[in-house]
């Protein structure tokens, strides 16, 4: 019997596919323009769409490709780390489950490569099970979503599609609290000066939240299931977040203003980690490794250290691993199988 063939499609934000401001006005223009992102109807949509056109797309893509070039290498650092994951997932499950054969992809949900059209690709090719791994560890409806409501709208333009299943979030799963927790031991093991761990996430508006978007919430999560992992106490971590956008509220408190305002009260050294971050980039090398420090060190810090994204580090590969194995359970996962071999012939 000729096993289905099975695609994994790692997915993550996006990347301009140039650090220009014409390639980086096209990649903004996309993600600026879903309604995940920048919610609202009506008056409140064309007033967003005005904004966008007439302001944020003509000054904002010139100071960001600026921003691109200097962490830029070859490609975006966002697109060369999934491209080491796809290939360090690759050869991973072909050493722990070798009798299935599982082939991994990337995709981007804005930029390329495009997820809609790589879901086109896999599906001309014969792909007929698609486990989708989009990887935010912590669901949001402004990251997670998006990845869905692309699978829908190929779905809807689709006659004959393949049996397609979404990682939803793992912002507590084990190997990935295991993942992030080896990796501070890791860079404190070679960094012994260690300060107060700065946990920053990504925010989104505070609107979303109140909303019912769960981020946040897991987040926290997240933070407490590390904090607990690394034994320690109340005082020595705390939770930020980052890359504040526009003039609303997003979720507080923000890691700039944290940083500052440790520094000046007499906190002298501090590490910084992004865990909503799988693959380091525009926000971990540039926000994070450089804007943030000068903010730390201006205020009278001493020792600003970042550690970096899990990208493709063994932790990170052997967390994808298990959620392959667990969430295509029943398609190839051999325990499933063959305890349900056995229960077919115990009943027979
Ligand atoms: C309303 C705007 C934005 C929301 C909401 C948002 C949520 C969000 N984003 C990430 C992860 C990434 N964001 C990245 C870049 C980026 N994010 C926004 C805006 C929002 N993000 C913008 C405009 C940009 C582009 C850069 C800029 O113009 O400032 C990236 C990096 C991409 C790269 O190429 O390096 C990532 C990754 C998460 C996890 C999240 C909510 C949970
Ligand atoms: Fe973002
Ligand atoms: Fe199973």
């Amino acid at each position: 019997m000729s096993l289905p063939k099975t695609a994994i499609l790692l997915v993550n934000l996006g990347s301009p596919d140039q650090p220009t401001p014409a390639a980086v006005r096209r990649y903004l223009k996309e993600f600026l323009s879903d309604r995940r992102v920048v919610e609202g109807d009506g008056v409140m949509r064309l007033i967003w769409l005005t904004v966008l056109n007439a302001i944020i797309l003509t000054f904002r893509p010139r100071k960001v490709a600026k921003l691109y070039a200097s962490i830029w290498d070859q490609d975006s650092p966002l697109r060369l780390i999934l491209n080491q994951q796809v290939a360090a997932l690759q050869l991973a499950l072909q050493q722990t489950i070798p009798d299935q054969d599982m082939q991994v992809f990337s995709a981007m949900t804005y930029g390329n490569p495009g997820l809609t059209a790589r879901l086109e690709e896999l599906t001309e090719s014969g792909y007929s099970k698609i486990l989708v791994l989009p990887l935010y560890p912590q669901y949001s409806a402004t990251t997670t979503a998006p990845i869905y409501d692309q699978i829908a709208r190929f779905q809807l333009k689709t006659r004959n599609f393949p049996d397609i299943r979404v990682v939803h979030d793992y912002h507590d799963h084990p190997l990935y609290i295991r993942a992030l927790a080896d990796s501070v031991k890791a860079f404190r093991a070679e960094h012994p000066e260690s300060g107060k761990l700065v946990l920053s996430y990504h925010g989104i508006p505070q609107e979303y939240a109140d909303k019912g978007d769960p981020y946040p919430e897991h987040c926290y999560r997240t933070s407490e299931l590390l904090a607990t992992e690394l034994g320690l106490s109340d005082g020595q971590w705390q939770t930020t977040f980052q890359s504040r956008f526009g003039p609303k509220a997003w979720l507080q408190p923000y890691t700039d203003k944290t940083l500052e305002k440790l520094a000046n009260s007499g906190t002298k050294q501090v590490e910084i980690i992004c865990p909503a971050f799988s693959a380091d980039c525009l926000e971990t090398l540039e926000e994070i490794a450089v804007e943030n420090r000068d903010v730390f060190m201006q205020a009278g810090g001493e020792q600003y250290q970042y550690i970096p994204a899990l990208n493709a580090d063994p932790g990170m590969i052997r967390l994808l691993v298990a959620l392959v194995k667990q969430n295509s359970c029943g398609w190839v996962c051999q325990t499933c199988n063959s305890n349900e071999q056995n229960e077919t012939e115990n009943a027979s």
